[in-house]
């Protein structure tokens, strides 16, 4: 059944058109350029995902070693940029890295003609993994990391920056299903904040700052993280059941559940959880995944309320041995592709995104003189 959309926060109203994805067209589907997210998380690599989203079509063979070669040679961070990073303190949070790093990289490398939109976008896409790993090992072991590795993956690249060392066959597949299933979801809030942006006929640096700064709150990406906060103090299914229990009492929210637009399920989930439990698996957990398993019955049971993308994530990237705070930023590293190419899709369909607002307030009134004022 279709969820009702109407009310409140524009739910249900059309924004403007795309030829991206698909959400919930059919009750509980996403796809992107026509192709079922579930299809892509099982046969494609991530940069496979992004060259579909950004360039328009999946790569041949051909295509897709060229595309990645390029990435990869793209990764290294301007010294100016490292200096900033160098300068933002370890309690940072690393979304306001990631926002900071993008706007420096504007400031450094300034998309002067929207004909460098797809080299900007490469950019910013080989250099988001090289930005929050550089900041975060040297803000929290003091050393100062090659931020050019030798391994060919976004989501590769990225664990073996943060660990030092190659990442495990297992944990690069995840990234890969994690990043393909976070990569694009039509008009969220997020991406809403690039197309105004872009609308305004701005550049690609400030569409993509200002869209990290939306996604960072916990109603959206940051999801992943407050799960994880919520779930790592549970120490049974059962303990878990009575906290949660509790928290529907006093009616509070419980991060992770519910989806503006999905009524039943969000297709991310099973795949994502499925992930979740071969890892679990893998490390002989015993908690944390029968834990996140009972908070998704429990709230099924009682609200009817489902998994969205971001609850089973905390727990498939706790068992990679990802620091929590870096949750969201892995997020980035994956939207960063929906994000440009939706300010692409407005930079070539334009006009300037102003919607009108009902006026609550006073009625027309004279200025008072300043001595008669209250
Ligand atoms: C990748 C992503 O960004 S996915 C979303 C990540 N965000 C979260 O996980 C945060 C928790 N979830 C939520 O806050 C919401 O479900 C949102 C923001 C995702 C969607 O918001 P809405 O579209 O306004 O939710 P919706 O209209 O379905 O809410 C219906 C009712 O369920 C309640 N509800 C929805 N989600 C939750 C939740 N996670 N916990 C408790 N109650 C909830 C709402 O408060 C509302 O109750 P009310 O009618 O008494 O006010
Ligand atoms: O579509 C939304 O509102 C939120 C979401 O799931 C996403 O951005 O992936």
């Amino acid at each position: 059944m279709a969820k009702v959309l109407s009310g409140a926060g524009l739910r249900g109203q059309v924004a403007g058109k795309t030829a991206l994805s698909t959400v919930g067209k059919s009750g509980s589907g996403l796809t992107y350029r026509g192709y079922d997210v579930k299809e892509l998380a099982e046969h494609c690599e991530f940069e496979e995902v992004a060259y579909l989203i950004l360039k328009g079509k999946l790569p041949n063979g051909a295509e897709l070693q060229d595309y990645k070669a390029r990435l990869k040679s793209m990764r290294g961070l301007p010294q100016a940029l490292k200096d900033v990073l160098e300068r933002i303190p370890a309690s940072a949070h690393p979304m306001d890295v990631l926002r900071t790093g993008c706007s420096m990289l504007g400031n450094l490398e300034t998309e002067t003609d929207f004909a460098q939109q797809q080299d900007v976008t490469d950019r910013l896409l080989a250099t988001m993994p090289s930005m929050i790993c550089y900041w975060y090992r040297f803000s929290h072991d003091g050393v100062r990391i090659d931020v050019e590795t030798d391994n060919d993956s976004i989501g590769g690249h990225f664990l073996q920056m943060l660990h030092g060392k190659a990442p495990r066959e297992l944990h690069e597949k995840v990234m890969h299903v994690s990043l393909i299933l976070y990569a694009e979801h039509e008009f969220n809030a997020s991406t809403f904040t690039a197309r105004v942006c872009a609308s305004t006929l701005s550049d690609m640096h400030s569409c993509i700052t200002g869209a990290i700064g939306s996604l960072r709150g916990p109603l959206h990406g940051g999801a992943n993280e407050a799960a994880m906060a919520m779930i790592e103090n549970f120490t049974s299914p059962e303990h878990a059941e009575q906290e949660m229990m509790g928290m529907l009492e006093r009616k509070e929210k419980i991060m992770g559940f519910g989806h503006a637009i999905y009524s039943e399920s969000d297709p991310r989930n099973e795949i994502i959880k499925g992930w979740s439990e071969k890892l679990a698996q893998d490390v002989g957990d015993t908690v944390l995944y029968p834990v996140s398993v009972r908070c998704e019955e429990v709230m099924w049971r009682e609200k009817k309320l489902f998994c969205n993308a971001d609850f089973f994530h905390a727990s498939a990237y706790n068992f990679m041995g990802i620091p929590t705070p870096l949750f969201t930023p892995i997020f980035v590293m994956s939207r960063l592709t929906g994000w440009a190419a939706h300010v692409m899709e407005q930079r070539a369909d334009n006009r300037i995104i102003r919607p009108s607002a009902e006026y609550t307030g006073e009625e027309l009134r004279p200025v008072p003189p300043i001595a008669e004022r209250a």
